[in-house]
């Protein structure tokens, strides 16, 4: 008999939630997730920093009730990323990562709600948990932050513990294809969902990761995921399954490997058309491409130069004992992450979280004091923050998204600059003063950035691109009927497919006339001592006189 959880049909004081327009929790659509946010780096599982765009969880009240309920409730994003609203209200469902056919089976989240896991917030278990509550929501189509969103809105955790939720699963989201792989190899049958993704989140904790090191000891590891199972009631009847499945694991841990690293998906850790697409794009570097995307990105700032150099910042760090290198003009890249008000002269506006691909754009923009400047496509704000720690220029931050244009005013408050904020969408904005330079940082599919947002990978569908690039031409039409003659439009996406970027230059240019000036084209995601940036599309175009 399956012993059940407390049951408690009390529900949590509901915190402050983040909700998309119209009570739609996510990003908007062609919304970059999160961009130039943090990431806790792989080993000890540390607290999420919330820069720019992404604020910490609300701390709970005490006791541990785990209420899914409430996750349940929280409604899938249209999309995530940079997508469309897909025509269907339905979420998406994530790729199933070669899931052999027994092993298919519907991924809708199902979770058991309104219980009470005898967890301690503190322990393993109860991360491993959290995690896998996310994991689903990711496999019924949410985005990883809105699906952790909801987890933290649900479970009171300490910021170690929410930290540690973090951390696991987007481990998970990096090796979901090995590790399906791996429960595929493994399992009899294909798990209940929850338990599925309680084992996903394990098992990268019981492998190396990149820098060798053992993220937890393996048999704590075994102990920690049974516990959990044994606390939800949607998980419970597998505990045995959970542990046989493990203990296997880590008798046979390199045959295992070794026969998933045989299929391509687990290899790489990406979909099969993604992996695809990469080998007919970049013949020559699709394996490095794929390879830094599942890397844990760096935490990366951007000094502010009203505020003071560069050279004096690194030595402000070094007082505080933070280890960190220049990578950049204005980038400083930080040896270990953090959370971003543990920076020092984060709150004060000397540095902003910003990668230093990113940083290129501003520059590249030309912008001198006086210039009419359009940012139209402008949230959470790190471009349009950039070009005004440049220039004394008079700034309009456009975007579509209402609730992420706020985020530019709390980063241009936090800055101490100033900008018009305008919601609308660049299609169809029109001014008839013109702009002597306008930035397109358009909605894209973010395929260059899945260090950062090792989800999208699997919450993308072929077609995305496409779909994104005909939304990115209209826009770029649009604007450039705004450029004043002699202006300079920069074209931004953070992908690494041509159909969204240097098709979509080519064919702007002969539609538009338009003169192609220098600029570094497609920048390849990489990560190292010499350069370390995201995957990253620019484009510079002139108006004639
Ligand atoms: C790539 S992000 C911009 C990142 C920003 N430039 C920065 O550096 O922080 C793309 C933005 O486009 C917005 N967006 C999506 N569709 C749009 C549209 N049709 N018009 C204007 N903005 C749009 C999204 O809300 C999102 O904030």
């Amino acid at each position: 008999m399956n012993k059940r959880p407390t049951l408690s049909l009390k529900a949590k004081p509901a915190p402050a939630k983040k909700t998309q327009p119209g009570g739609k929790a996510g990003p908007r659509p062609g919304a970059r997730p999160n961009s130039g946010t943090a990431e806790p780096r792989e080993r000890k599982p540390v607290v999420q920093p919330a820069p720019l765009d992404q604020a910490p969880a609300p701390a709970g009240a005490a006791g541990t009730p785990w209420n899914t309920d409430a996750i349940r409730r929280h409604a899938p994003p249209r999309a995530t990323g940079g997508k469309p609203a897909p025509a269907a209200s339905t979420p998406r469902r994530a790729e199933p990562s070669g899931l052999r056919a027994s092993h298919h089976r519907d991924l809708k989240p199902a979770l058991q709600t309104d219980f009470k896991a005898a967890l301690k917030p503190d322990s393993l278990a109860f991360a491993l948990l959290g995690a896998a509550t996310a994991v689903v929501q990711v496999r019924g189509g949410m985005a990883l932050p809105q699906a952790l969103a909801g987890v933290f809105a649900t479970v009171d955790a300490a910021p170690q513990g929410r930290g540690a939720i973090q951390d696991i699963a987007y481990r998970a989201m990096r090796q979901l294809g090995r590790s399906d792989a791996l429960v595929t190899a493994m399992a009899p049958k294909a798990p209940e969902p929850l338990v599925a993704a309680l084992l996903v989140c394990a098992l990268p904790l019981m492998q190396a990761d990149t820098a060798g090191a053992m993220p937890y000891e393996a048999f704590t590891v075994v102990d920690q995921a049974v516990t959990a199972a044994g606390s939800h009631p949607d998980t419970a009847r597998a505990k045995g399954m959970v542990n046989a499945l493990l203990r296997r694991f880590l008798r046979e841990r390199d045959a295992l490997l070794a026969t998933a690293a045989l299929q391509p998906v687990a290899r790489w850790n990406y979909p099969q058309w993604w992996i695809d697409a990469a080998v007919t794009a970049y013949p020559q570097d699709w394996q490095r491409i794929l390879a830094a995307g599942d890397e844990a990105p760096p935490l990366t700032l951007r000094v502010n130069p009203r505020k003071g150099t560069v050279e004096d910042y690194l030595a402000q760090l070094a007082d505080a004992g933070i280890a960190a290198e220049r990578i950049g003009p204005q980038a400083v890249r930080l040896a270990r992450p953090m959370g971003v008000h543990l920076i020092p002269g984060f709150d004060a506006g000397l540095v902003s979280v910003q990668d230093a691909g990113a940083q290129l754009a501003a520059p590249l923009l030309d912008v001198q004091d006086g210039m009419r400047v359009l940012d139209a496509c402008a949230a959470p704000g790190g471009k349009t923050c950039h070009i005004l720690e440049l220039a004394d220029a008079d700034v309009t931050a456009l975007d579509a998204d209402p609730r992420r244009l706020a985020r530019v005013g709390e980063n241009l408050e936090r800055l101490q600059l100033r900008a018009t904020l305008q919601a609308a969408e660049a299609q169809a904005w029109t001014d008839e003063s013109g702009y002597d330079r306008i930035l397109a940082d358009v909605p894209c599919t973010a395929s260059g950035i899945v260090r950062r947002h090792p989800d999208i990978r699997w919450l993308r569908r072929k077609g995305d691109a496409l779909q994104l690039a005909t939304l990115s031409g209209e826009i770029l039409d649009n604007l450039w009927q705004m450029l004043r003659p002699n202006g300079k439009l920069l074209f931004v996406t953070c992908s690494l497919w041509p159909q969204e970027s240097e098709a979509q230059a080519a064919a702007f240019a002969v539609r538009n006339r338009a003169t192609r000036l220098d600029a570094p084209g497609q920048l390849l995601p990489v990560g190292g001592a010499e350069q370390d940036h995201d995957g990253l599309f620019y484009a510079l175009f002139q108006k004639e006189a």
